[in-house]
């Protein structure tokens, strides 16, 4: 179907290629000040949107239609792409920023709807209500196939608590269900307040009655649930998926079920969308959806007001309220501090790849000369280079510093202009309830980038690539020894930097090495005298 409106003059093309909300699109045709041309236009072929796509200044998306490279390429004029829902896992982020291409998402509208459609899923899987109704209405009345359990005492386990997890967290302890809770950034302190154990995967696989997953698809949470966290569960565990398919590994799933491992499953989400012929599908342990999660009135209504709002701001100022990809400086500011991003945003990664436990404060401390400029890009490229691990594309140095406070994690940022040993410096600190680390990075004349101190010791490390990073007792061969470890594993040396306290006191060790290593070879290595721990980077 397509329907086609113009106000005043054709300037500004919005081209809605999903189903919206009439009600939510209503500020895009009240707007007087810009001239919009809407078109809604749904169900179209990649073939057919990358034809239509051109002369488009602004494209509204569900999670129906995917934003490909090869749309995003066929765009001439497109300078939005909003978003009406969370997963942005449709779009092609990194062809959009390639192109200076804004994508909005519209985070907040459709949690709750998300949240009690999986409360609803949980239930019916529960209680068979999709089976025995289907039963009920081929004329069967059949009370004997269907006895279902309760959910009062039982554990539900909740992997991934953010907005729609916290919810569902919520719902399920009005059901009086115990909840065990797992997400990277789920302190101790905030589970007590929420009044949920915080658990490892591990522990709601082992313990769990209900398991529902609620992260994003990122390359950390495919198959998070999987073969092996199967074997872990209890029998007659129950699954819901209502985040993203292959969160959940769909074949595993199917022995677990196939075996008798697996109770039932709530599904409704899938790896492949439209799935109206899955394997899953043929099992009577199954319910499903498609995709409904966040098909409400209400969701739906806030969703496309929220990315319609943004539309309207972006045409007017040049800013939005929900950027994804975003990046938004003065171009005076920009000359200045560009170049140090990436470092920053690599002393970011670097940590979160050395700290085990929820973040609960990040210190970062400029000095020397870029102490006089603005140094909050620099802090967003840090936590963007932070939360990479655990929000993938979804985190942009527009969103970095809000995702990192959203989660009471505080920042704070230090500048003094005397230099510490380098024209500039910049160190950065982070603390856990058990831990701190830090790391200090500059950028050498000629050089390029170097991380020159981990923790308390100073090295020389050029940051990228493969690293190991292991602390160690210095004492004489420790370093001969991982170095014939590794040539065992087949793992080459590229460089190796060592620093120490003190003489016989902790030292540390960072290897450059030509390829990843696997957890195996880690352990292999941490089993060696004088070596307290190992820990692979990838820069
Ligand atoms: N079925 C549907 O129609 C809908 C599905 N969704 C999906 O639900 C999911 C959750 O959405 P929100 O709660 O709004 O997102 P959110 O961003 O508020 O929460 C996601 C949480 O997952 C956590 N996480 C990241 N990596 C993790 C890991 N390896 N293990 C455990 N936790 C991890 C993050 O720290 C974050 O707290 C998304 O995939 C979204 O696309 C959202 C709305 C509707
Ligand atoms: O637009 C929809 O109905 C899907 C919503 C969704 O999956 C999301 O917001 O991530």
């Amino acid at each position: 179907m397509v329907t086609k409106e113009t106000t005043a003059t054709d300037v500004i093309k919005v081209f809605i290629a999903d189903p919206l909300s009439e009600d939510g699109i209503f500020p895009l045709r009240e707007e007087k000040d810009l001239n919009l041309e809407i078109i809604i236009d749904t169900g179209n072929s990649q073939e057919e949107l990358i034809q239509k796509i051109k002369g488009v200044d602004a494209l509204i998306v569900r999670s129906a239609t995917k934003v490909t490279r090869e749309v995003i390429e066929a765009a001439d004029k497109l300078k939005l792409i909003g978003r009406a829902g969370v997963g942005v896992d449709n779009i092609d982020l990194q062809a959009a920023t390639e192109r200076g291409i804004i994508v909005v998402n519209a985070p907040d509208g459709n949690t709750n709807s998300a949240a009690e459609h999986t409360i609803a899923m949980m239930t019916s899987l529960a209680r068979h209500i999709p089976q025995a109704y289907l039963s009920l209405k081929n004329g069967k009345w059949d009370r004997k196939s269907y006895v279902g359990v309760e959910l009062k005492n039982k554990t539900l386990g909740v992997i991934g608590f953010g907005r729609i997890g916290t919810e569902v967290a919520f719902r399920a302890k009005g059901q009086r269900m115990n909840v065990m809770a797992y997400d990277p950034f789920l302190t101790e302190e905030r589970a007590k307040e929420l009044g949920v154990t915080k658990a490892t995967v591990d522990e709601i696989c082992k313990e769990a009655d209900f398991i529902t997953v609620h992260t994003p698809l990122l390359p950390e949470t495919k198959n998070l649930i999987n073969k092996e966290k199967f074997a872990l569960m209890k029998p007659g565990v129950r699954i819901i998926n209502c985040a993203r398919g292959g969160i959940i590994n769909e074949d595993d799933l199917y022995d677990a079920i196939v075996e008798g491992k697996v109770a039932g499953a709530a599904l409704d989400v899938f790896v492949e969308e439209p799935a109206t012929d899955h394997k899953l599908l043929t099992l009577p342990q199954v319910i499903a959806t498609p995709h409904l999660g966040a098909s409400t009135v209400e969701a739906q209504e806030s969703v496309a007001i929220d990315v319609s709002k943004d539309i309207i701001k972006y045409f007017k100022t040049g800013t939005v309220t929900n950027p994804v990809n975003m990046p938004s400086i003065p171009k005076e500011l920009l000359a200045e501090v560009e170049p140090f991003f990436e470092l920053a945003e690599k002393l970011g990664s670097f940590l979160s790849q050395v700290t085990s436990e929820p973040l609960k404060e990040i210190n970062l401390f400029y000095a020397g000369e870029i102490a006089n400029f603005d140094v909050r890009p620099l802090t967003a490229n840090t936590l963007k280079g932070y939360l990479k691990k655990t929000h993938g594309e979804n985190v942009n140095d527009v969103n970095a510093r809000y995702l990192t406070e959203r989660v009471g994690v505080k920042i704070n940022e230090n500048k003094t202009t005397t230099a510490k040993g380098f024209t500039n410096l910049i160190t950065v600190e982070v603390k856990t309830a058990n831990e701190t680390h830090s790391v200090a990075g500059t950028l050498l004349n000629g050089l390029g980038a170097r991380i020159v101190k981990v923790e308390n010791f100073v090295v020389d490390v050029v940051p990228e690539g493969h690293l190991l990073y292991i602390k160690n007792i210095d004492k004489p061969g420790a370093i001969g020894r991982v170095a014939t470890k590794l040539a065992e594993k087949d793992i080459n040396i590229a460089t190796m930097q060592v620093g120490r306290e003190r003489v016989g006191g902790s030292a540390v060790m960072i290897l450059a090495i030509d390829n990843e290593v696997t957890s195996e070879d880690l352990a292999y290595v941490a089993t060696l005298e004088n070596i307290d721990e190992v820990k692979a980077i990838t820069l």
